[in-house]
């Protein structure tokens, strides 16, 4: 489902006399559906880097990145935009959200957002928000004054609630108390069940060793190591 074949990535310092900075050479990477790849590797090894690689945020310099038949690497920024709202799904750390918006129509938007009606949109949400433990007395504000740990949640409902053929975790049990945190393993548990492809950035061991099937030591694709 996810091919990543012969990636390379530098940074151009444009602050700082426009340093180039190899970050990444020759990343290859496969996950088939229903499987869950680790990235690791030390801070500073490119893990984030290449994440934000698949997701199309940063642009590879070469190589291919396949999502199911679309090449992000190469694709318009409209077919970025289509594949992120049918197939590749996405959960940072961080809750990015328009104020005045509610809790319930952030997690219900990925589903309104591909023609589900809003009857079956919001409960989808209501169930995720109550597993989630998100107080049903929050469910109509907008949670930019939640705190860290609800809008984490928060996030997470909304990255579960439509199911993407292939999803990018990063982080998602930091800052987790222990019942939500078994929540969270198991909702990444069944979307493998159904088939989803997944990467995830796990610094929680023991739930990479649960819920992943391999691990990629990114530092394999420091331009050095790859030389
Ligand atoms: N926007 C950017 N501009 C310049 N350099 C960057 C940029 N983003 C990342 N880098 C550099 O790329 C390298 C890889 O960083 P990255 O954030 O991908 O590492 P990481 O493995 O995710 O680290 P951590 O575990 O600390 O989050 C680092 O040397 C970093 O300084």
């Amino acid at each position: 489902m996810i091919n990543v074949e012969n990636v390379s990535k530098s940074f151009t310092l444009h602050n700082q006399g426009a340093a180039v900075i190899p970050v990444m050479a020759e990343a290859n990477l496969q996950v088939a559906a229903g499987e869950c790849v680790a990235l690791v590797g030390a801070s500073g090894a490119g893990k984030s880097t290449l994440m934000r690689m698949i997701y199309g945020n940063y642009l590879a310099a070469s190589g291919r990145i396949m999502i199911g038949d679309v090449d992000v690497a190469q694709a318009e920024p409209r077919e970025i935009l289509q594949l992120r709202r049918h197939v590749l799904g996405y959960v940072s750390q961080f809750l990015r959200v328009v104020p005045r918006v509610s809790t319930l129509d952030v997690v219900a938007e990925p589903l309104l957002a591909t023609g589900t009606d809003r009857d079956a949109a919001h409960a989808r949400a209501k169930t995720l928000l109550a597993n989630l433990n998100i107080p049903e007395r929050l469910w109509a504000l907008s949670p930019t004054t939640f705190s860290g740990g609800e809008q984490q949640r928060v996030n997470i409902a909304r990255g579960f609630a439509y199911d993407y053929p292939a999803m990018l975790l990063d982080e998602p049990t930091a800052s987790l108390d222990a019942a939500n945190r078994e929540v969270v393993l198991q909702m990444i548990e069944a979307a493998k069940a159904r088939g989803a492809a997944i990467i995830g950035i796990f610094h929680d061991d023991a739930a990479r060793a649960r819920v992943c099937d391999k691990e990629i030591d990114v530092t394999g694709f420091t331009p050095q190591a790859a030389a």
